[in-house]
């Protein structure tokens, strides 16, 4: 059985379940003072074991991808479960079909949920015996996803978490206002694999340096791509006329995997109705393939070394 566990504030409600330390809903209050549930929800847990859409999963070992031919570490050639001619978010039952341990639940001005997750040596192909822990914090309008991990052998570590975001609760992302701060998106090949190159997103449907609705001056045609975060606040931002939500996403990580699918199993799903391009993803991680890439930020985990990626989500009202 899975386990559901709710925070709340005055401002937000988190509902969680154990099952992949994942987000079930997260509601906050549109202008009319309504709430409104910001992510795309299964109506059954059931539907989060076969959760192929990764929805509001904790997502490791390594979130994104890893080449077919697997990666180096000390000198060590690793193996890992391919499908498409590439390893995806930690192999074949990675973290988010795993049931996470409810560590501690706090309630309060800034009540907080953490949950973790212990992973043997070679689990999934992976060295080391690895401990992860996912903490949500709800503090004023904010949440934070902190994602911390400790290994006992050298290891690669890349944790995020895989919420699809619609600020209406409902309909389309077409008629979101959106802003990244990037300049550049990570070049890939075929099967989705980082070349190790940047692609300028000037003046392609990728550019969103300036605020635009997403499906303005551009033909929206789907993004599932890795954008180079430039260090400049906000890193990205989203925002709804329709509820006057506005969602500011914050992050210690390199990089932001954003991903819109055209479409979702609407029949399993309980944000209703569902439009054509009905959410977005904002997986804030260090680059897909980095163990095969000098010229990426590592995402190798010393032993013994802390690993944290932290993600703060602020909505405010307009
Ligand atoms: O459905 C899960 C999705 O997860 C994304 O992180 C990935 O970039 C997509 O290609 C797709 O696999």
């Amino acid at each position: 059985m899975m386990k559901k566990y709710t925070i709340e504030n005055s401002l937000i409600k988190l509902v969680t379940i154990d099952y992949g330390a994942t987000i079930h809903q997260l509601i906050t209050k549109d202008r009319n003072g309504n709430d409104v549930n910001v992510v795309i929800s299964f109506k059954e847990l059931e539907n989060y074991k076969h959760n192929s859409n990764y929805l509001g999963a904790s997502v490791g070992r390594f979130a994104g991808r890893i080449r077919k031919e697997g990666f180096k570490l000390n000198g060590k050639q690793y193996d890992l479960y391919t499908k498409n001619d590439a390893h995806l978010h930690g192999g074949k039952e990675g973290f988010s079909f795993k049931t996470w341990e409810m560590e501690s639940i706090t309630e309060g001005e800034n009540p907080s949920i953490k949950y973790s997750y212990f992973s043997k040596d070679m689990e999934e192909g992976y060295p080391g015996n690895l401990k992860v822990y996912v903490t949500y914090t709800l503090i004023k309008n904010e949440l934070t996803i902190l994602f911390e991990g400790e290994s006992d052998q050298d290891t690669v570590l890349n944790l995020t978490n895989h919420n699809y975001y619609n600020l209406n609760g409902k309909g389309s992302i077409l008629d979101h206002e959106l802003q990244i701060n990037a300049k550049n998106i990570l070049d890939t090949d075929e099967n989705a694999i980082p070349t190790g190159k940047y692609k300028a997103v000037e003046s392609t449907h990728y550019d969103f340096r300036e605020k635009r609705k997403i499906n303005s001056d551009y033909e929206f045609k789907g993004i599932d791509d890795t954008y180079v975060l430039d260090e400049k606040e906000p890193l990205a931002k989203i925002y709804s006329e329709e509820s006057g939500i506005e969602m500011i996403v914050a992050s210690n990580q390199p990089g932001v995997v954003v991903y819109t699918p055209e479409t979702m199993d609407e029949s399993k799903i309980s944000n209703k109705p569902l439009e054509r391009y009905p959410s977005i993803c904002f997986e804030t991680e260090k680059f897909s393939d980095s163990p095969n890439h000098n010229n990426f930020l590592s995402t190798e985990l010393k032993k013994g070394e802390h690993y944290t990626n932290e993600t703060t989500l602020t909505f405010n009202l307009k």
